[in-house]
């Protein structure tokens, strides 16, 4: 306070003394009016707490909440504009939440912008964490970008309190505008600060509360079951999963224990184990075998954790089951395919390996003996040409279930694939082998009836017995298998022990195998003929064509052991063909030489009688070389006629038809039905020479070929004796009034050139025969 006069010594000590009680009473009002603002504005920030506490406590939307709160600091701050706004969850983006008095321009073009060093006061405060105060916009290097779009909102100054949740991440800011540049009061910085403050806690809260109420619908609506037990597993809630699978209603479990959905099929240690973990404060996962209200068992895999308060006093458990029932039926079927054979049920290569190898490791430990048989069906293939596959894989499930009535728990009989066998006996020797042989022969042998079919089938076994034949798995199969291919070299429907000798046969058949496909196209083959002879007329009445095979350096191959090679590898078929060709060619050239009346009779194997269109390719070979049909005679044996009956009877109807013979070749070395053969279009049995070798020292041969003759006579079938080799199996057969002979006693198998001759030389070569028999009865 000043006082001023117009001269010198113009104020006296009267003056100076009410000057100074005026200086001193003004002093006193001053006070007394900062104190007043001060009590004001207190009164302010404690009824801005009020609200603020109250607010956050009671809205429950923050958009809400948001507008609420600025419009009450505008009212306490008249000639500002507040603002709040919020962090996107990326951290990065601005949301604009609230600014009610600020224009939408403004607000727009805040809304969306990236926080960073110097973007506006808010920017900058969300950026660094820090208060930032901007008391001149026009001129303060943080609003450079945005002073215009300031100014077009008439601001001038902002200042930004950051928004910090409890565990100290940006959430927002809170921002006081004015019109005019304006420094921030001691007491603007509280408004700020408690501002912030309440805003982050409701933002905090929100948040939260947002968060429970994902929870509790994710609880509430997780497909998969949720328990909340008390500390003594008495059950407090339940989800709508568990009343929907179990069939039991919140109310009815309440208060309960989770065992009530116990099937008693979950092993015991599993609930101990459950209870060890949980007791120790830890978690648990496992599976547990229960079952719903209507007794349906499931399969759940449960996940059991303690719930802990604050002070981490464990106060509930939840688990959380998920059903896994059909995720386990799945997992079985994978692995029940991978090592079961579907079709059988048997195991399979994968399960026979595993269970051989430990079998094979026991072996060893104990010093026992073990042993593998490798078994297949004989002529199984016919059985899937001719009666479908169906049939085929009807008969190989009648087989394994026999299999598995007549084998031994711990034996292990797998399928490797198609008709192919593998019979694991563990501790059984060579004797024990041997017997397990016989009742699988027996077992394989008897009939089965397929629907319309009575088949009837044989099997060969190869057996290699640990360690002798093989120390590992390989190479007892591989002895097993040569000494199978053995088997049926043999004859097939006999079992054969692997012998080291068998190994170099086995390296036999592999050169076969790959010489023979090389046979035809490098004329190694050709035919030959052995004469027949007709013991009624003493002619010769035709022959009999016979392969032979000259390699040049394996040297000449028997049929005997090289057709079944050609079997095997399905070569038969054009080999078979061939040989048709060259004999019926060859016999018409023998017609037009002279020799009208000549006949061929022609070998069939299995596998050309059940080709598709035999007939047609029959019927195409007689017009190539125009045969007539009659003179062509097919030997068929026993067995291929058999296997199905019915079709067999089809196609030697067909054949018949077209005017081609048949014969049954190897007559009595099967087991012929004798209905069926009335119903065969045969007209010639052939007597099997293992018969006519022994005809006059064995009397059960001799019996034999005299009941085939007269049965053959009695269905109105002519016969052919094969193998005959002496004048008195001749006479015999003579005497039986069989009709026909062939053998080395006349001729062996001759080439064409060969055969022509014998029949210059020899045309009355049986009547000389006739003539003796005659005379020596
Ligand atoms: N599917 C086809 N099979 C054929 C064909 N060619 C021959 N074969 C079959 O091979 C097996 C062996 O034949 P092979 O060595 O030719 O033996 C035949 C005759 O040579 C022999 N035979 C004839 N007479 C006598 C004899 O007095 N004693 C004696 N020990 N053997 C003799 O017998 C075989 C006759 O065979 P088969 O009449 O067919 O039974 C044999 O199974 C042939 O069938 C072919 O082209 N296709």
């Amino acid at each position: 306070m000043n006082l001023y006069a117009g001269s010198a010594q113009a104020f006296d000590d009267e003056i100076r003394v009410l000057l100074l009680e005026l200086a001193m009473d003004l002093s006193f009002a001053l006070n007394r009016f900062e104190l007043e603002l001060g009590r004001q504005r207190s009164r302010k920030l404690e009824s801005l707490r009020t609200y603020l506490l109250e607010r956050v406590n009671n809205v429950i939307y923050l958009d809400q909440l948001f507008h609420d709160v600025v419009l009450e600091l505008e009212q306490v701050l008249p000639d500002s504009a507040c603002s709040i706004l919020t962090l996107d969850a990326d951290q990065i983006h601005i949301h604009a939440g609230a600014m009610p008095h600020l224009p939408d321009f403004y607000s727009q073009a805040i809304d969306g912008l990236a926080i960073g060093y110097g973007v506006g006061s808010c920017g900058h405060a969300m950026f660094s964490g820090t208060r930032t105060v901007v008391e001149d916009i026009a001129t303060h290097p943080y609003w450079i970008d945005f002073k215009e779009i300031a100014g077009r909102a008439g601001l001038a100054s902002c200042w930004s309190e950051p928004i910090r949740s409890s565990n100290n991440q940006i959430l927002g800011a809170f921002a006081i505008y004015h019109k005019v540049p304006t420094k921030p009061e001691l007491w603007h910085i509280s408004l700020l600060e408690m501002a912030a403050h309440f805003l982050a806690i409701a933002i905090d809260k929100n948040r939260i509360e947002s968060n429970l109420r994902k929870l509790s619908q994710a609880v509430e609506q997780s497909p998969n079951i949720i328990i909340i037990t008390d500390t003594e597993a008495k059950i407090e809630y339940v989800n709508q999963a568990f009343v929907d699978k179990t069939g039991h209603t919140l109310s009815q479990v309440l208060g309960k224990r989770p065992n009530i959905l116990q099937s008693g099929n979950t092993p015991l240690f599993t609930y101990e184990d459950m209870w060890d973990r949980l007791r120790s404060g830890g978690s648990w996962q496992g599976e547990l075998t229960n079952r719903y209200k209507d007794g349906k068992e499931y399969i759940e895999l449960a996940h059991i954790s303690p719930v802990r308060d604050a002070n981490g006093v464990i106060t509930n458990f939840i688990s959380l089951q998920e059903d896994i029932t059909e995720k386990k039926r799945t997992e079985e079927r994978i692995q029940y395919l991978a090592h079961y054979d579907v079709l059988t049920g048997l195991p399979n290569r994968v399960l026979l390996e595993e269970q051989a190898q430990l079998a094979i490791k026991s072996a060893r430990r104990k010093g026992s003996p073990l042993s593998l048989m490798f078994f297949d069906l004989d002529h199984f293939k016919n059985i899937n040409d001719s009666l479908g596959h169906s049939t085929g894989d009807a008969l190989l499930v009648e087989l394994s279930r026999r299999l598995r009535d007549v084998l031994r728990e711990d034996d292990v009989v797998s399928r490797l694939g198609g008709d192919e066998f593998i019979l694991l006996l563990s501790g059984v020797d060579e004797t024990g082998a041997e017997r397990v042989a016989e009742k699988l022969l027996h077992t394989v042998s008897q009939s089965y009836q397929l629907g319309q079919y009575d088949l009837n089938i044989s099997t060969s076994i190869g057996i290699a017995v640990y360690p002798e034949d093989g120390e590992d798995l390989e190479t007892l199969l591989r002895n097993a298998d040569t000494a199978m291919y053995r088997a049926k070299q043999d004859g097939r429907g006999i079992y054969r022990f692997f012998t080291p000798e068998m190994q170099a046969r086995s390296g036999r058949h592999l050169e076969l195998v790959n010489a023979l496909r090389y046979a035809l196209e490098r004329n190694q083959l050709h035919v030959v003929y052995q004469p027949q002879m007709s013991l009624i007329t003493g002619k010769i009445i035709g022959s009999e064509a016979l392969l032979r095979w000259t390699h040049p350096e394996l040297g000449s191959i028997s049929p005997a052991e090289f057709i079944p090679v050609a079997e095997e590898t399905g070569l038969i078929l054009a080999i078979g063909e061939w040989v048709l060709r060259s004999a019926v060619s060859q016999t018409k050239a023998w017609h037009e030489q002279g020799w009208a009346d000549l006949s061929i009779a022609v070998n069939l194997s299995a596998i050309q009688f059940r080709h598709t269109d035999l007939p047609g390719t029959v019927s195409r070979i007689l017009q190539e070389s125009q045969l007539a049909a009659t003179y062509l005679e097919l030997e068929l044996t026993e067995g291929v006629a058999m296997i199905d009956p019915p079709g067999a009877i089809a196609i030697m109807n067909d054949l018949h038809l077209r005017g081609v013979r048949m014969s049954i070749d190897d007559f009595g070395t099967g087991y012929s039905s004798l209905s069926y053969l009335k119903k065969f279009k045969v007209s010639k049995l052939k007597i099997d020479q293992s018969f006519v070798r022994d005809i006059n020292s064995d009397p059960e041969d001799k019996a034999i070929v005299s009941a085939v003759i007269s049965m053959a006579k009695s269905l109105g079938l002519q016969t052919i004796a094969e193998g005959v080799e002496t004048e008195e199996q001749l006479t015999f057969l003579h005497q039986q009034h069989c009709d026909e002979v062939q053998g080395y006693y006349f001729a062996r198998p001759l080439a064409p050139v060969q055969f022509a001759q014998f029949m210059l030389d020899n045309k009355n070569l049986v009547s000389k025969a006739n003539a003796d028999v005659t005379s020596s009865l």
